[in-house]
């Protein structure tokens, strides 16, 4: 069997969940240290040592010239992709664009009676790096991360946007990749993938230069090399390996939660597929489809071995205890498969994104509907949440006083300086007052 359902009333349920936890919330740190000596390599020989990475594990031929995507690459990728594409990719930007339109966030100000003036100055970073992930050399790119990469930054107004992908084996670009870049507005192409493609965004080489912001998904090397760069450069989130989380009552239908247990195991074998339901007899149907589909698939292997080593399914009493569970786990994607989606809702605490409904495939989010499919994984949507316009965005304070509001406030603003034994801090608002205090 693919995965052994667990009935969580029975003696077999204890434990389960706090296992479940242990298992996919723990830091993965088996690439902790493969991903250390790749930074450290990088800060060291920079273009070098990106070029040396991406000929070991991508392309034999890329030489440090060839890094950047030029000219003539990105204008032949029109001539290789087909109309119906850049129809679709156009459908696709739309939506994502008027979605993200309203995260964008403007500057304020407040002006109090007494003159004093207090706002919030909101700016772009000035550039940042975006990761688009390619699949092993190259050969499966993502083109719609691209787009939830490129849309917010572009809203957010960064001027200088950088992508980073790996390259296929014979050093090409995908082409659908290139013209998804450029109809989003970059420009700036780097064949560079995996843990040396972070590095290479966070310290800067001959050819790639250090950003501000480094976003997108990744495997677990992309991811790991982002958390141990965080701090230096600012992360969007851990958006590692793929998961879903299908919440099915009596009035789901089967193959359509294998479907989309699949089309997450599809991305990784590090992915993570989990199914709650209240119907015991719903986890043998659900198994009966995913054998009857695996077959079908392009990356048969690849689901295959997610479902296997992390497939989970579980039978539970109630509805409320499911999503008890689903707030625990803290899922990427959560799909709410049940007569009605809606009324569940005030109760989920924490999911990346939240699919409502037997009409609303996780695929739909992954393409078209126009939310980021950027999102936190790992148990982080605790705390996390999807790609936006916000994470191109910082914020600096302003602050103004009249010389009426700093008489108003001078007393209260030396006595918390004296309290902190700060007398300068005190003594320049006497300085402006002349009030001999
Ligand atoms: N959380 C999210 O928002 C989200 C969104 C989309 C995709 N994803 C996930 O992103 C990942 C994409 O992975 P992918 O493989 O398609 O592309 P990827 O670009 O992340 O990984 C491929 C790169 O990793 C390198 N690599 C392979 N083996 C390596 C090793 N042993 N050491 C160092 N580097 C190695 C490859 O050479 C290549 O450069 C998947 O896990 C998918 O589930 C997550
Ligand atoms: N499901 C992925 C997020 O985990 C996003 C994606 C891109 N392409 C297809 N799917
Ligand atoms: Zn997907």
């Amino acid at each position: 069997m693919l995965i052994t359902p667990v009935d969580l009333a029975t003696s077999a349920g204890e434990g389960v969940v706090a296992d479940l936890l242990d298992r996919f919330q723990a830091a993965d740190t088996s690439c902790q240290q493969v991903v250390e000596e790749i930074l450290q390599a990088v800060r060291e020989k920079k273009d070098k040592a990106v070029v040396d990475y991406g000929r070991r594990y991508d392309a034999p031929e890329l030489t440090v010239s060839g890094l950047q995507v030029d000219f003539l690459e990105l204008q032949e990728a029109y001539d290789k992709v087909t109309p119906e594409f850049q129809e679709t990719l156009s459908v696709a930007i739309d939506r994502i664009e008027s979605f993200h339109e309203r995260e964008m966030e403007d500057s304020w100000l407040q002006t109090r009676e007494d003159g004093t003036i207090v706002g919030r100055l909101v700016r772009p970073v000035d550039s940042a790096g975006l990761y688009v992930p390619g699949g092993q050399s190259g050969s499966t790119p993502l083109v719609s991360s691209v787009l939830m990469n490129g849309i917010p930054a572009a809203i957010a107004g960064v001027n200088r946007r950088v992508m980073v992908t790996p390259p296929a084996a014979d050093g090409s670009i995908n082409p659908y990749l290139l013209v998804a870049a450029q109809e989003v507005g970059i420009v700036e192409v780097y064949k560079a993938g995996s843990a040396w493609a972070i590095a290479a965004l966070a310290y800067g080489t001959e050819t790639i230069p250090g950003v501000d912001v480094i976003v997108g998904p990744g495997n677990q090397y992309v991811t790991e090399a982002k958390r141990q760069v965080s701090g230096m450069v600012r992360i969007d989130m851990i958006a590692g390996p793929s998961e879903v989380l299908i919440v099915a009552d009596d009035s789901a239908d089967p193959a359509a939660a294998a479907a989309d247990m699949l089309a997450q195991a599809e991305h990784d074998p590090l992915a993570l597929a989990i199914l709650i339901t209240t119907e015991k007899t719903f986890c043998s149907e659900v198994l009966a489809e995913l054998d009857r589909q695996l077959p079908a698939l392009s990356r048969r292997e690849i689901a295959e071995k997610a479902l296997r080593d992390r497939g989970v399914m579980l039978v539970v009493d109630s509805l409320e205890e499911a999503i008890d569970i689903a707030n625990s786990i803290a899922i990427e994607h959560l799909e709410l498969m049940i007569a009605d989606p809606w009324a569940q809702v005030p109760h989920v605490r924490h999911a990346g994104a939240i699919f409502l409904g037997h009409h609303t495939p996780e695929a739909a989010g992954d393409y078209l509907a126009g939310p980021n499919h950027v999102l936190p994984t790992m148990g982080t949507a605790r705390f996390a949440s999807a790609l936006g316009v916000e994470t191109f965005l910082k914020k600096s304070s302003i602050i103004s006083y009249s010389q009426a509001a700093l008489k108003t406030d001078g007393d209260h603003i030396r006595r918390l300086a004296e309290l902190e034994g700060l007398t300068a801090h005190g003594a320049s608002v006497t300085a402006r007052l002349n009030d001999g205090k």
